[in-house]
């Protein structure tokens, strides 16, 4: 079928996705100001783009090229469509450097599969949801995680976030126990004390930095779920210095060509180092710690080293149990973790509170919903699915504004997707506000709009239009987490706080690793009920 419309049997409700299972789909084999109501998004271009010299994901060596009489093409995309006013040798680098959104989505009109060049090097963008959904889902066999996450795992191991099969099929049985919506159900109280801490150090009229109160709060969440025993707690401090350099210096790295520049001892490199030093070394520590007591102290950190790995035998039936990890595997798993869970999360709370502010209405229903729920007291696991009218608010703010804004891909084999030819090597790009902003899948896109999420035919949009937390095996392992981080965020700040904008100051998209506001200065002001 050609883009437009999503089919099928539902996903998960987005109501309910929080406690939904998190293996939910089979598996086989210039600046723009978006203050006001400007409906216009573009975003400030930066670290674009990364995967353009990128070794390829399973070898580390370049991906071969397809040979014509013996010599090496330039182009495995003969039949697909290519993107207008391509530069010769830069190809389409310079357009997508300005606007790396516009540009994408320009792509949406122009067919199901659309080609531009990073230099001399073909991208293929998917943009039909049928066909999306066959990259990740039913052919995702014929497909490897592509050149960005070849980088990521030179740097942080071969971690649930990075790897590839057959590895990633192991790391993911292991791990999925951990994020187990029951298991999910334990951390919201240990998620609504650290953000009631952070929340208690706001003054009224005093700005904060929401952008970075949240990265600061996902970081205080996510280390406490993985690290709740008291032995963890230096632990927790040392990881909160040196995550955000270790974050922003993998993020530089995977635009780099080659690795002889990252050899250079610049103070940035030194400083990178010392940071990924800092953080593995206090990882190991705390792992070495855990593994010597054998308690279960209720954590992450306490599932992975005590994981046992049952493999099925040939027959299906259950093998033996392993011990699932050694302490490097759990090391890279922690690391994978932090990196995959703190700033997505921090991301996605910025934009809500960006939109209630920007929405009196929806705020006023927010408020109005959270104090008949709560009644004043504490937000508990069993109110997060009494609170459908935030549910929706944060299904429509990721749907505008999806913090993982790129899917990568490699085709490993030739592949047809509606009419065109991929050959083995090419790399596949999903771009997911260009999915989330399809005016034929979502009417109005750019109108923050909650409630069309109450259409009846909203259930079935998880299957293919919307998928901010990709689909297929490689699906967020953390979406449960999140779904109940940000609904116990939300509820707590709106319980007490307003966030009003600081007057005058604009707030941009800015296409990092995320896609995220570029500052998000708000003023709390204390709720008069
Ligand atoms: C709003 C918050 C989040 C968003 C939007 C998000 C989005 C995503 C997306 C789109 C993927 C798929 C990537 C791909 O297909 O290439 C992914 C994978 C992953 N996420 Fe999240 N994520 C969020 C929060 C979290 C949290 C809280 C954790 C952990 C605590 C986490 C851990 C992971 C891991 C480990 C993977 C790799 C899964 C695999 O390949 O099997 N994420 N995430």
């Amino acid at each position: 079928m050609s883009r437009g419309r999503g089919s099928g049997s539902a996903a998960c409700s987005p109501i309910l996705r929080w406690r939904s299972p998190v293996w939910c789909t089979p598996r086989s084999g210039g600046p723009t100001t978006i203050c006001g109501s400007s409906p216009t998004y573009r975003c400030t271009p930066r670290c674009w783009p990364p995967w353009l010299a990128g070794p390829d994901d399973r070898s580390g060596s370049p991906a071969p090229l397809p040979k014509v009489g013996g010599r090496a093409v330039t182009t495995s995309i003969q039949d697909v469509p290519i993107a207008p006013r391509r530069v010769p040798v830069l190809g389409h680098t310079l357009s997508l450097g300005r606007d790396p959104l516009g540009f994408l989505q320009s792509l949406r009109s122009r067919g199901d599969v659309v080609a531009f060049y990073l230099g001399t090097r073909p991208v293929c963008q998917v943009n039909s949801p049928d066909l999306i959904r066959r990259v990740l889902v039913t052919d995702a066999h014929r497909f490897s995680r592509g050149a960005v996450f070849a980088k990521a795992r030179q740097l942080l191991g071969d971690g649930l976030a990075t790897a590839d099969e057959p590895s990633h099929m192991r790391q993911r049985r292991v791990m999925q126990p951990a994020f187990h919506a029951d298991r999910v159900a334990g951390y919201v109280e240990v998620m609504r004390e650290e953000i009631a801490e952070v929340v208690a150090g706001w003054r009224p009229g005093r700005p904060v930095q929401v952008d970075r109160e949240m990265a600061r709060l996902t970081l205080m969440v996510t280390t406490k779920a993985l690290f709740r025993a008291e032995l963890g707690q230096a632990a927790v401090a040392e990881v909160r210095r040196s995550l955000s350099p270790v974050l922003n210096g993998i993020t530089k790295r995977s635009m780099l060509p080659g690795e002889l520049l990252e050899r250079v001892p610049t103070p940035c490199n030194r400083r990178f180092e010392a940071a990924l030093h800092r953080l593995t070394t206090v990882v190991d520590g705390v792992v070495d710690a855990y593994r010597a007591s054998g308690a279960d102290h209720g954590d992450l950190l306490s599932m992975l080293v005590t994981a046992r790995d049952v493999e099925p035998d040939a027959d299906g039936a259950a093998g033996p149990a392993a011990p699932a990890m050694s302490d490097a595997e759990v090391r890279t798993q922690v690391m994978n973790i932090l990196m995959a869970g703190t700033e997505t999360t921090a991301t996605a709370l910025s934009w809500v509170f960006h939109e209630l502010a920007r929405h009196p209405e929806a705020e006023r229903r927010v408020h109005e919903e959270v104090d008949t729920v709560l009644a004043g007291r504490p937000v508990t696991t069993s109110d997060l699915a009494r609170l459908p009218y935030v549910d929706r608010v944060l299904t429509e703010a990721i749907r505008l504004h999806t913090p993982v804004w790129l899917l990568m891909r490699r085709a490993v084999e030739e592949v047809r997707l509606g009419d065109v030819t991929i050959r083995p090597g090419t790399e596949l790009l999903i771009s997911l506000p260009t999915l989330h902003r399809d005016p034929d899948l979502f009417p109005d896109p750019m109108r923050f709009d909650p409630d069309r999420w109450l259409a009846p035919e909203a259930k079935d949009w998880g299957r293919a239009r919307f998928i901010p937390f990709g689909a297929g095996g490689h699906k967020c392992i953390g979406d449960g987490f999140a779904w109940a981080e940000l609904t116990t965020a939300v509820a707590t700040v709106c319980a007490r706080w307003r966030l009003v904008p600081v007057p005058g100051r604009q707030v941009r998209e800015v296409a990092r690793a995320f896609l995220r506001p570029n500052a998000l200065p708000m003023i709390p002001e204390p709720r008069i009920r």
